[in-house]
């Protein structure tokens, strides 16, 4: 596979490191950014993740091979009218969002139907960390990217996508949107609005400096996704609330059980979920050692 243009929207720690993944592949001839300013993309620049920096649309999805709209997700629909004027039939577009129904929508709004080229992606790759200076050209390797297509979506298209995450080292598999965002919505959104929710109600305490001071282990990890930026998680927690609302219902109705347990002293059902636990992050583990 080799792109001898990629038009990157959104130079980030995802965009960042898949223009750095592909360079060091030598998939890709040139990297061109699409900014919304002049200068907006500096640091990428000098950092060598883009070799261009374009804020006219028009010049710089000439001879483009392929898109990818790497922004947060609530910025999609305005990402995907600004270059639907300009957009040559056929070129593969693609994303890097945490929610992938929110992309199709976004994308059927803003070009009135869903262009064929368009295959949605998440790399289930990334850190608490955001920004170009955080790409790193390794972060996708050996690490899975979930393809969504529509009916829509050509087959060529979806087999362009496969191969642009294969030649950055991903496992690529493919599933429904509405599937895709069930999925992750327990997996992923969930645990950052709880890490969020934990943190933010520690901190708000009157002996919160004491409380950090004291900061074991566990309340440390929370912390650690609780440093994820907040405008990136905002956005998915509005893009993916269908799928987010059952899943803190179901949370809160374990939680409640939990609560229960700690105040009538239910050991035997505090050990039960306890073993549980921790024989699935085992199983889990051991999954992904091997
Ligand atoms: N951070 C992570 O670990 C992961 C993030 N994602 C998804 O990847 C996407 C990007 O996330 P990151 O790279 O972490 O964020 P980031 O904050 O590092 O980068 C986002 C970039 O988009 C630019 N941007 C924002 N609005 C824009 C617009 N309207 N037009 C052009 N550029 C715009 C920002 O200037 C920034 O450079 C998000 O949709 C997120 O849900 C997916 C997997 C992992
Ligand atoms: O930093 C972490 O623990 C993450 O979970 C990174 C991450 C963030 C968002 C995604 O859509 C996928 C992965």
């Amino acid at each position: 596979m080799h792109l001898g243009r990629l038009v990157l929207v959104g130079v980030g720690l995802m965009g960042g490191s898949l223009a750095a993944a592909l360079k060091r592949s030598h998939a890709v001839g040139e990297v061109v950014g699409l900014a919304r300013e002049p200068g907006e993309l500096a640091r990428a620049l000098e950092l060598g993740l883009v070799d261009r920096e374009e804020t006219d649309p028009a010049a710089a999805l000439a001879c483009a091979d392929a898109v990818v709209v790497a922004t947060p997700v609530g910025a999609a629909e305005a990402v995907f009218r600004r270059i639907a004027p300009h957009l040559p039939a056929g070129v593969l577009v693609t994303d890097v969002g945490s929610t992938k129904g929110s992309v199709l929508a976004a994308a059927r709004s803003a070009f009135g139907e869903l262009p064929p080229s368009l295959v949605p992606a998440h790399p289930i790759a990334g850190t608490e960390a955001s920004g170009p200076a955080a790409a790193d050209p390794a972060l996708f390797q050996g690490r899975r990217v979930i393809l969504t297509p529509a009916p829509e979506s050509d087959s060529g298209a979806v087999a362009a996508a496969r191969a642009l995450w294969e030649a950055v080292g991903a496992e690529v598999v493919e599933m429904a949107a509405e599937h895709h965002d069930e999925v992750l919505a327990a997996t992923s959104h969930l645990p950052h609005l709880l890490a969020y929710a934990l943190v933010d109600s520690l901190a708000r305490r009157d002996d919160n400096d004491e409380i950090f001071d004291f900061a074991a282990g566990g309340f440390r990890d929370f912390t650690r996704i609780a440093s994820s930026d907040p405008v990136m998680w905002h956005d998915i927690c509005r893009a993916n609330r269908d799928a987010l609302l059952p899943a803190l219902a179901g949370f809160r109705a374990e939680l409640q059980r939990l609560e229960t347990a700690v105040a009538e002293g239910d050991g035997d059902y505090l050990l039960t979920v306890f073993r549980r636990a921790k024989a699935a992050r085992d199983r889990f583990i051991e999954g992904n050692e091997s």
